[in-house]
């Protein structure tokens, strides 16, 4: 169905007249006005808790969102989602990476394909699969069991399988070292072969289309590497594959039957949960990568039941469109404050950006407001010792989606609850700041001079008043990274629906794809001036010249 622009909608016009006063709120005000501002805005689900309550908001904005929501049909696009419509108009496909994780036995049918079935006879092969590795009795071509698994793939076919591997290391085998390979620089193939052996490694070569140039080279160059102490026929134990596409997959040379397949309506970024969680699977075990995926199962049934006004995808969501779009945040910054969510922010990167970072309409218009904000960020407390300065003073407004586990996975004395403490004095001190009064109290205190008081003020005063959300968890398990994975992708949908964009295509990353193609054979033959402008002539020149010295 055809949407109406979103500015021309009355829920949106509501929030824009709501908004002149709003933007114009002060965090600290509102806080000291309502004393039950936590527990009104805050919500829990799948054992995560959410509380958005340090953001310029109110009851009313929340009702005005809510609208929004449901004048833009977040609802209905929801329920056609979970059911298997083609909601990725662009490309004519199911969205259906929330069947990855439903129990088994669950009816779903679409198209013909029992798709419940389907996925778990992929699921019991990657179970056998990843119990024989595990037990050491999937053996290298010398007879000893598999040590070091080499991932090979790019985008979705790496970020989030080595997100997962690193937040749930605590988990991990003791024998098995994993290691990812996604840049077609060589130097990132270089690294990880120097630390392996032919005898004793195995190489996922992961790619939902399996043409993708990196992987493609990347996966050429592991074989080559393999067959100088390895032979043809050893491959089978070595290389194994995960892909839509098993012609191509055997064209490689990989065989068939060391494939474990997906389908075309598992979005790259939204695959994790399907075969290209091998890598998971083999670190963690089995049972701990089905606890994931009944982490994620557990907020996609939120998500998909309840009211939205206690919904958290769906409040996380309308917050994020709120500060984007009234007060102007370009970029959303993820702070874990858990160093093995490291690769967290990287992993939401591809997910928000490349699902939700267009300009144009379903129906092919240009939008009408800003659409996804730069997302980025690192762990705390190391982000504080780099740019929260300009989080704190810079003249930029960014939110922070801080997020941290109550309880830890190690036993280290004292650092828990360092951590803790950093992570809610910085959601504090966002949301406070420090007024230029009380600077000029604490430096009397300190029996400064006036005149070196009336120099510092200025600089040691935090205009505050900048919104963040905090979600917490008990501790990060596989069930509660399934869950926060799904519900940040649940709210990437939310946002992709009230914008109306078509948040499950990437052709943005095309013309890139083409253009290096077309240098590439520049590069290794004669150089197609005319094809160019003179700055890319010009560096293409430097780079052949390099070549010859
Ligand atoms: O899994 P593959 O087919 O190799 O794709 C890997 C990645 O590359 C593409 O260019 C897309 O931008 C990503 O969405 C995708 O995840």
């Amino acid at each position: 169905m055809r949407q109406p622009a979103l500015t021309t909608t009355a829920s949106f016009q509501a929030l824009e007249s709501h908004a002149v006063d709003a933007k114009a709120w002060q965090l600290r005000d509102l806080f000291r006005a309502d004393p039950e501002r936590f527990p009104k805005l805050t919500v829990d689900a799948a054992g995560l808790f959410l509380d958005y309550s340090k953001n310029r908001l109110d009851a009313r904005t929340m009702e005005l969102l809510l609208d929004l929501a449901r004048e833009r049909g977040v609802e209905t696009q929801r329920d056609a989602m979970f059911v298997g419509d083609k909601i990725n108009l662009t490309e004519h496909r199911s969205v259906l990476h929330t069947a990855l994780r439903m129990p088994r036995g669950k009816e779903l049918v679409v198209d013909g394909q029992n798709v419940n079935a389907d996925v778990h006879a992929v699921l019991d092969r990657v179970k056998a699969f990843t119990d024989k590795v595990r037990a050491g009795t999937w053996l290298g071509y010398s007879g000893k069991p598999i040590t070091d698994i080499v991932n090979i793939g790019i985008g979705g076919s790496d970020l989030g399988p080595k997100m997962a591997v690193l937040a749930l290391r605590s988990y991990a085998h003791p024998r098995l070292k994993m290691h990812f390979v996604s840049n077609v620089d060589g130097h990132d193939m270089d690294e990880v072969l120097a630390q392996v052996s032919h005898e004793t490694t195995l190489f996922i070569v992961a790619s939902k289309t399996f043409t993708t140039a990196e992987t493609m080279l990347n996966a050429q160059t592991a074989r080559r590497w393999f067959l100088c102490e390895g032979k043809e026929e050893d491959l089978a134990r070595h290389f194994v594959a995960v892909s839509t596409n098993t012609e191509a997959v055997a064209k490689f040379g990989i065989d068939v039957e060391n494939m474990f397949p997906f389908w075309d309506w598992v979005g790259g970024r939204y695959s994790v949960w399907s075969a290209i969680g091998l890598p998971v699977a083999l670190a963690v075990g089995f049972g701990y990568f089905q606890t994931m995926l009944d982490g994620a199962h557990a907020m996609d049934e939120h998500f998909r039941t309840a009211p939205l006004e206690q919904n958290m995808p769906v409040l996380l969501a309308l917050v994020g469109f709120w500060n984007r779009q009234f007060l102007g945040a370009a970029s959303l910054s993820i702070a874990p404050y858990h160093q093995d969510l490291n690769r967290f922010p990287a992993y939401l990167q591809q997910l928000d950006m490349e699902s939700n970072g267009k300009r144009v309409t379903k129906g092919g218009q240009p939008v009408d407001t800003p659409t996804c904000p730069i997302v980025w960020g690192e762990c705390g407390t190391n982000a504080q010792h780099a740019y929260f300065q300009l989080l704190h003073q810079g003249t930029d407004i960014v939110p922070i989606d801080f997020i941290a586990a109550l309880r830890a996975t190690h036993d280290l004395e004292g650092h828990h609850d360092a951590l803790l403490a950093n992570c809610f004095a910085q959601s504090e001190a966002f949301m406070k700041g420090k007024t230029a009064a009380e600077v000029r109290t604490e430096l009397q205190a300190q029996g400064l001079p006036d005149a070196k008081i009336d120099e510092l003020v200025p600089h040691k005063t935090f205009p505050g008043n900048r919104p963040s959300n905090t979600i917490l968890m008990d501790q990060l398990t596989p069930a509660t990274l399934g869950a926060l994975i799904a519900l940040y992708e649940h709210k990437t949908f939310v946002q992709g629906v009230i914008w109306d964009i078509a948040s499950f295509d990437q052709w943005g990353v095309e013309l890139g794809k083409v253009l290096a193609k077309k240098i590439q054979a520049e590069l290794e033959g004669d150089v197609d001036q005319a094809a160019h402008d003179s700055s890319t002539n010009g560096l293409i020149v430097m780079a052949k010249g390099a070549k010859v010295q």
